[in-house]
């Protein structure tokens, strides 16, 4: 656990960080979100001790930060920041490698665990493990600094931005991936970013900055729904909302499921159950059609989603 005592951060007369307090529960997902400058990195950077605090207390799993050895507390925290912060004349291998062997650890176990986070990451250890990171895309070598953060087995990790660069389509893959591998590997997580989609995807819970201050801390739903301010409402979104909400429930929660699964229709697409109902919209608007199967990972057809359902229920 995290937490944020009334904390400040001031860069002479300048208050970049404004008495904020956040508390982060074990294995959540906090997403920090707001316009540039209102104090998102500044937050993250004072928590793994890059910047000292000018006032307040951090304390991780109730203890104080600066009662702890920055080294090792740094250790314990995996950081993940845009444009990946690699070493260019390391290999893949090496960059991943640099927290295990900096604890010494035996090299067979270096050697396992580079494997294994680089499959847990979709990057095959045969292709990219000798290359160097000029030899990646954008979207390769931004797995390979989450692999990094990872290394070690942090209990805590902080993303700064870390898909800010990447294109759409890269973007959208890797929130994915980190929402699967979240799945796995349930780290406390205090992610940053502007994109007030990204965070709706991913957090537990959001906290929303402005100016130096956490406007509104609450779920991604608590947020669209009941956004605290004006300021909240135009981030989220006031006209996108019914769909932003649709995007956060997964077909699972209104399909009508058939009491055995049955053949799927050969040639058709269908839906999955963790798609979202925002996709099961779109694919209903697309097909001009009133319902569309969901399938399960066999292709068979497991239930379906109608639109009736869809729109008296998706929000
Ligand atoms: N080293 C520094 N010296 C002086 N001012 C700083 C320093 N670092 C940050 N600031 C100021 O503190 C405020 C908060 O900056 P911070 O980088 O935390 O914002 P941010 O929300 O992460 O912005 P962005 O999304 O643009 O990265 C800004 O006004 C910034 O100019």
């Amino acid at each position: 656990m995290i937490e944020l005592k009334n904390v400040t951060r001031r860069f002479g007369e300048a208050i970049a960080v404004d008495n904020i307090n956040l508390t982060v529960e074990t294995g959540e997902v906090c997403v920090l979100v707001g316009s540039s400058g209102c104090g998102k990195s500044t937050t993250l950077r004072m928590i793994n001790r890059l910047l000292p605090h000018s006032a307040g207390e951090i304390l991780v799993d109730g203890e104080s930060v600066t009662a702890m050895n920055p080294d090792q507390l740094r250790l314990n925290m995996g950081y993940v920041i845009q444009g990946t912060g690699l070493f260019p004349h390391w290999t893949v291998a090496r960059n991943i490698a640099m927290v295990p062997q900096l604890l010494k650890w035996p090299r067979d176990r270096i050697e396992a665990r580079v494997r294994e986070l680089m499959t847990l990451l979709d990057l095959d250890p045969a292709t990219h493990a000798h290359k160097y990171p000029q030899q990646l895309s954008g979207g390769q070598a931004q797995r390979v600094g989450v692999a990094r953060a990872l290394a070690a087995d942090p209990n805590i990790l902080l993303m700064d931005e870390p898909f800010g660069a990447l294109d759409a389509i890269t973007r959208e893959n890797l929130q994915l991936e980190m929402l699967r591998i979240q799945r796995q590997v349930c780290k406390t997580t205090v992610f940053v970013t502007h994109d007030i989609d990204e965070a709706l995807r991913l957090a537990t819970r959001i906290a929303v900055m402005d100016q130096g201050r956490i406007i509104q801390h609450d779920t991604p739903e608590n947020i669209l729904r009941r956004p605290a301010s004006a300021f909240v409402e135009s981030l989220v979104g006031k006209q996108d909302r019914g769909l932003k909400l649709m995007s956060l429930r997964p077909v699972r929660e209104l399909m009508v499921r058939h009491p055995e699964p049955r053949p799927g229709t050969p040639g058709e697409d269908g839906l999955h159950e963790d798609d979202s109902l925002r996709l099961a919209l779109s694919v209903m608007l697309w097909r001009d059609r009133p319902e569309v199967a969901v399938l399960d990972d066999q292709g068979q057809e497991v239930g379906v989603i109608t639109r009736e359902r869809l729109l008296q229920g998706g929000i």
